[in-house]
């Protein structure tokens, strides 16, 4: 029976599609392990040579591989993702990132060989993805602070946790929230908000969840409308993120929809798993249920999720 199982693991077709403009470093070095790896293993491997080619490359990979593997950060899979939407090959993930938002909530190791086992002897299963007028977000996707931060942060020469973390205190005294017109499922909300986050999965990344009790396979969305807070608030909002407790902050209400409507006198920045986007006067968001398969790790591969992991994955204790 052994023998048939790891045939059957050996015998899977993948396709690794790695972006070498993500990941610095000692994630570098791990990520030539990886393609040796991978090549001894027998997959194929493709590198994405600019913004949207790793897209293109998934669509044509899609129906032909078991698997077509993202090798980067949250863009990278949304790109690679995108090309597999209601195919029957499924996304793997080996983050790379600095938010690794998805990996993180699908409990995929953010240790580059322990996600390349997860490829090996993962299983398959199929989780909703969000649609926001053309764009599509398989973890969080919103309009508002984070959104302007996304945008900002895109014209930055400077990378990393750091550059973004310096980034959101020098911009946040300054932000002002917006009045936003809402329709939830029909009903018609109006509302100064922070934010508002459209999440399929809890997590933006590093364990900061948005939506504690979101379930990425419910075939809803889970709409959080963090309302204008005076600024000394904002300490609490954060560590009630980490501590997945968000939706017990009075500034915060979130509610589960299938169809959103936003419409906005000014147009709109939004971001989608954390990449900018425009998205225009008005947008429409809506849930495709179980439209993307995605690989998940066995038992003894899965990362628990602990609120320090994200500084002890910067620590290099070997891969
Ligand atoms: N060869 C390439 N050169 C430059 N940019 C690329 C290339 N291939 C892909 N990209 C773009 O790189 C961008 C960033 O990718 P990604 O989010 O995966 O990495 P990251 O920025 O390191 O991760 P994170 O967002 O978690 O910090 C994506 O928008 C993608 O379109």
């Amino acid at each position: 029976m052994r023998n048939v199982n790891q045939r059957l693991k050996m015998d899977k077709k993948a396709l690794f599609i790695i972006n070498p403009a993500s990941g610095q470093g000692r994630q570098k070095e791990l990520e030539r392990s990886l393609i040796n790896q991978a090549k001894s293993s027998g997959y194929d491997i493709i590198f994405s040579e600019k913004p949207g080619h790793a897209f293109q490359l998934s669509s044509q990979a899609a129906g032909n591989y078991d698997i077509v593997v993202a090798v980067g950060g949250d863009g990278t899979v949304n790109e690679v993702g995108r090309g597999l939407i209601n195919s029957s090959t499924a996304l793997g993930i080996i983050p790379t990132g600095s938010g690794n938002g998805l990996a993180r909530f699908l409990q995929i190791p953010v240790k580059i060989n322990k996600a390349f086992e997860v490829i090996k002897e993962g299983s398959v299963k199929s989780i909703d993805v969000i649609k926001i007028n053309d764009y599509y977000s398989f973890n969080v996707a919103g309009i508002g602070f984070d959104a302007y931060i996304s945008h900002k942060f895109a014209h930055k020469k400077k990378r990393g946790p750091l550059a973004y973390m310096q980034l959101i205190s020098k911009e946040f005294p300054k932000y002002k929230s917006e009045n936003y017109t809402i329709f939830v499922d029909g009903a018609k909300i109006q509302l100064d908000a922070f934010l508002v986050s459209f999440a399929n999965s809890s997590q933006y990344g590093n364990n900061f969840h948005i939506a504690p009790g979101a379930l990425i396979d419910d075939g809803l969305i889970d709409v959080c409308l963090i309302k204008d807070f005076p600024k000394f608030s904002a300490p609490a909002l954060l560590i009630s993120m980490l501590d997945q407790s968000i939706d017990k902050n009075k500034y915060d209400t979130i509610i589960r929809a299938r169809n959103i409507t936003i419409r906005h006198p000014k147009p709109l920045f939004g971001h989608v798993d954390g990449e900018p986007v425009n998205l225009g006067v008005e947008a429409h968001i809506n849930i495709l249920p179980l439209a993307l398969k995605v690989t998940t790790p066995p038992e003894h591969l899965i990362q628990a999720p602990n609120i320090l992991q994200p500084l002890m994955d910067m620590i290099p204790l070997g891969i």
